[in-house]
């Protein structure tokens, strides 16, 4: 089994917040929070899957700024990376239109509020650091 697929996970900063995103399924994934985002397609760039994704899921236009070094494993042949990302200018806010039922915007000391995926936890510490970090 050498099968690797990447997913890209979004830590959206807005205004030294994080938003975190409740799935609706599948069940046993459901009403744990994660990282919006998604798989990455043949041929298509991580940032660009990013871009895709966070449209898809949540209606916004974002930007992928930078990668969060690391990559943290997720049910085989899955591995998660995560970039920093931004709202464009003129976005509209994120919505849950597929695969969330809630979306939340932490601030730095409210990261650890929600039930976060237990594969996610490693990769939010580091994306709560850069909040961190921004917030200052
Ligand atoms: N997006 C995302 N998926 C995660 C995270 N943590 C985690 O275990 N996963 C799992 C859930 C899924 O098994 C897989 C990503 O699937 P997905 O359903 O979000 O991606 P997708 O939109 O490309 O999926 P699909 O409907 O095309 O199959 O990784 C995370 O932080 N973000």
């Amino acid at each position: 089994m050498t099968e690797r697929i990447v997913v890209v996970g979004a830590a959206l900063l807005d205004g030294g917040r994080l938003l975190a995103a409740r799935r609706s399924a599948p069940p046993d994934l459901a009403g744990r929070w994660e990282l919006p985002g998604g798989k990455v397609e043949a041929g298509e760039t991580p940032e660009a899957a990013l871009v895709r994704e966070l449209r898809e899921e949540l209606g916004v236009e974002t930007e992928a700024l930078e990668r969060i070094p690391g990559e943290w494993p997720l049910r085989p042949p899955y591995v998660l990376q995560v970039w920093t990302a931004r709202l464009r200018p003129g976005s509209g806010d994120p919505k849950p239109l597929q695969d969330h039922d809630e979306l939340r915007w932490l601030t730095a000391p409210e990261v650890w509020d929600v039930p976060w995926l237990d594969q996610d936890v490693p990769a939010v510490r580091e994306a709560s650091a850069r909040l961190d970090a921004r917030a200052r």
